[in-house]
């Protein structure tokens, strides 16, 4: 997908959400497991029931990877079952030396090899370009870089000092030498609202993966205030908040409840831009 599609997506929509389908079978309704795959069965429902609410779906494949073949199943039907005018994001945090970078970018690249495609990947910059680079050579697909984390351990690395700047600093600074704005996303965690006048400083345009709001608390009100751009520029992410919102037979409607809250108070912060 290119940037101006999801720009008139979020423009259409109102939305600037992103539903996180990190699907852990212990969490989902009792009576979906007498399903053949209840982890896909549980994503499907969700999925039907906030389309229209959200202009992303990021699946965390921790959540598959962790069982085996079958988890591996459910992952390959949820991407393929993804609405196409949805920007998909597979939430992989990969990054290795050259070869190896290639092989994960054809993972979630290359429908021919893999079975699924993805329009972007997450992926951690601290190999630096060669294993940034393997992903970008897809046209229209994007590498969501991780420079500002949402937990408590960004502290221990990301914070630190080199000369004049911190290290997501340097992040930001060195990868805009490899992609633009047109295939590069920045991660910035919801749970660091000021922080967002800093990243606007290197990143002024790029449009941004916001984790950290509804479970781990982070604002929407402030995230918006410090982070938003003219083209919105956002892609704020929930996942718990939204998915399990009831444990009950009605978890999909739950789940749009929830997901219509969020999308109604974005509509205000977009109203503000002129969207
Ligand atoms: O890259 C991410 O998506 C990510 C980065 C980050 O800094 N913090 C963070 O929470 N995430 C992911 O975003 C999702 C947040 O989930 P909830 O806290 O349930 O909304 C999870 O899939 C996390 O792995």
């Amino acid at each position: 997908m290119t940037r101006q599609e999801l720009i008139a997506q979020i423009k259409k929509k109102k939305s600037f959400l992103t539903v996180g389908l990190d699907t852990d079978i212990k969490k989902i309704p009792q009576h979906l497991l007498t399903f053949d795959d209840p982890v896909f069965e549980f994503n499907k429902q969700i999925i039907d029931a906030t389309k229209d609410l959200c202009v992303s779906y990021k699946i965390n494949t921790a959540f598959y990877e962790c069982r085996g073949l079958a988890g591996w199943q459910s992952l390959v039907k949820t991407a393929n079952y993804l609405p196409k005018d949805i920007f998909s994001i597979a939430d992989a945090k990969r990054g290795d030396i050259g070869n190896t970078s290639a092989m994960y970018a054809d993972a979630f690249f290359s429908q021919a090899d893999s079975g699924m495609s993805f329009d972007s990947v997450t992926v951690a910059p601290y190999m630096g370009k060669d294993s940034v680079s393997p992903f970008l050579k897809f046209q229209n697909k994007w590498v969501i870089l991780l420079a500002l984390t949402s937990n408590e351990g960004a502290k221990d690395f990301q914070f630190l000092k080199n000369e004049e700047s911190l290290l997501f600093e340097s992040v930001l600074q060195k990868s805009q030498e490899w992609a633009s704005n047109e295939q590069m996303m920045y991660v910035v965690g919801a749970t660091r609202g000021d922080a967002f006048l800093q990243i606007r400083k290197h990143a002024p345009n790029h449009f941004l993966l916001v984790p950290g709001v509804g479970a781990q608390g982070g604002s929407l009100g402030d995230v918006c205030q410090y982070g938003i751009t003219k083209d919105c520029g956002l892609l704020v992410n929930s996942s718990r908040a939204i998915i399990y919102a009831s444990s009950g037979e009605d978890f999909a409607q739950a789940a749009r409840a929830e997901a219509q809250k969020v999308q109604q108070q974005m509509a205000k912060e977009l109203e503000k831009i002129g969207f």
